[in-house]
C-alpha cells in the first residue's frame, strides 16, 4: 500500500466518532512499532516525525523513505499516512512534501493570527495540488512544545473559523486545555468551547497532547468531532521503562536484539492499546472504500 494523505481517513472518522491515531516516530523500532500494530488491528495510522526531531531522525528524505519502504516489505496493506507534526516553518513543510510525506502541519501557533492564516495558506496552496493534507493550530497547548515550556491559552472560536475558510486546511488543532508530555493532576478539557468550534468549522478536530487523557475525556473528545489523537509520551514512556528493566534483567548483555526487542514490543503493545481506545480498530476496510469512491 502506497503512502495515503490523512483527508479522507479523517472526514471518515469524523463522520463514524472514532479517531485515527498519530504516533510520532523517535527512532527505527517506533517505525516497526507503529506499523505492526496498525495492521495487526486492521486500523487505518499515522506514522508522524515531529519537524524538532527531523535532523535527529536523519532529514526528511530518510525519514519519508525510510517509511515508505518499510510498508513496502512489511506487506502493510492497511491505509498509512506520513506526517510532518509541529511544522516549524512554511519551507520545513515544503521540504517535507518534496521529501515524499503525504501530510503537514504547519503549526502557526506561536504568532499573531494573521501571520498564522497566511503561512498556513501559503502551505495548503503547495500541498493540496500534490494530494497533500494539511494541519493548523490555534490556541496554544500546554506543556513542552518546540522545546519551551508555555501555559495553555484556549483557542478562540472566530480565529479557529476564519483559518479554515481563508486556508482550505484539512484539519484543525484547536488548543482546548490539553498539555504536551505528562499532565500534573487531572486534564480538564473545554468540552463547551469544542463543542462551539467543532460545529462551526465542520472539519476534523486534532487533539495534540492527549497522553495521559482519561478514556472518558477523550470518547466524549472524540464525540465532538476530534478524528485524529496525537501519542508521543504514552509510547516513549513504555519504551524507556521497557529498555531500563531489561538492561536491569540482562546486566552482562551487549546484543541490541536483545536490549532492544521487548522495548519495541512495548511501544507496539501501548499503540494497539490507544488504538483500540480510538475505536479505529477494523476502520481500514471503510477508510479503502472511501479512497476509491
Ligand atoms: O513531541 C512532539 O514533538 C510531538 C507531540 O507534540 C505530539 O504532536 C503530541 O501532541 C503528543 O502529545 P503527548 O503524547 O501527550 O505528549
Ligand atoms: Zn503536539
Amino acid at each position: 500500500m502506497t503512502l495515503v494523505s490523512m483527508k479522507e481517513m479523517l472526514q471518515q472518522a469524523r463522520e463514524q466518532q472514532y479517531a485515527v491515531g498519530q504516533f510520532n516516530v523517535n527512532g527505527l523500532s517506533w517505525v516497526h512499532a507503529i506499523l505492526d500494530a496498525a495492521q495487526s488491528e486492521q486500523a487505518p495510522v499515522i506514522v508522524a516525525a515531529s519537524d524538532r526531531l527531523i535532523d535527529f531522525l536523519g532529514g526528511y528524505r530518510t525519514i519519508a523513505t525510510l517509511v515508505r519502504v518499510l510498508v513496502e516489505e512489511k506487506g502493510i496493506t492497511v491505509p498509512v499516512a506520513l506526517h510532518l507534526d509541529h511544522g516549524k516553518s512554511v519551507e520545513s513543510c515544503l521540504r517535507a512534501i518534496d521529501a515524499g510525506f503525504t501530510s503537514v502541519m504547519f503549526d502557526g501557533s506561536h504568532g499573531p493570527i494573521e501571520q498564522n492564516i497566511e503561512h498556513t495558506r501559503q502551505v495548503v496552496e503547495y500541498a493540496a495540488p500534490h494530494g497533500i493534507s494539511v494541519e493548523a493550530e490555534v490556541g496554544t497547548v500546554g506543556g513542552v512544545e518546540d522545546g519551551l515550556v508555555g501555559g495553555i491559552q484556549y483557542a478562540d472560536l472566530h480565529e479557529c473559523v476564519r483559518i479554515v475558510e481563508e486556508t482550505g486546511i484539512d484539519a484543525l488543532a484547536a488548543a482546548l486545555g490539553s498539555v504536551h508530555g505528562k499532565y500534573i493532576g487531572e486534564p480538564k478539557l473545554g468540552f463547551a468551547e469544542m463543542e462551539l468550534i467543532s460545529q462551526a468549522i465542520g472539519i476534523p478536530l486534532v487533539l495534540h497532547g492527549a497522553s495521559g487523557i482519561p478514556l472518558n475525556q477523550l470518547t466524549r473528545a472524540i464525540e465532538l468531532g476530534h478524528a485524529k489523537v496525537n501519542i508521543n509520551t504514552e509510547s516513549v514512556t513504555a519504551w524507556s521503562l521497557q529498555l531500563r528493566q531489561t538492561l536491569a534483567d540482562h546486566p552482562e548483555t551487549t546484543e541490541p536484539r536483545i536490549i532492544l526487542t521487548p522495548a519495541r514490543q512495548a511501544i507496539e503493545d501501548s499503540v494497539r492499546a490507544k488504538i483500540r481506545e480510538f475505536r479505529s480498530t477494523g476502520k481500514a476496510a471503510a477508510v479503502f472504500t472511501q479512497l476509491v469512491d
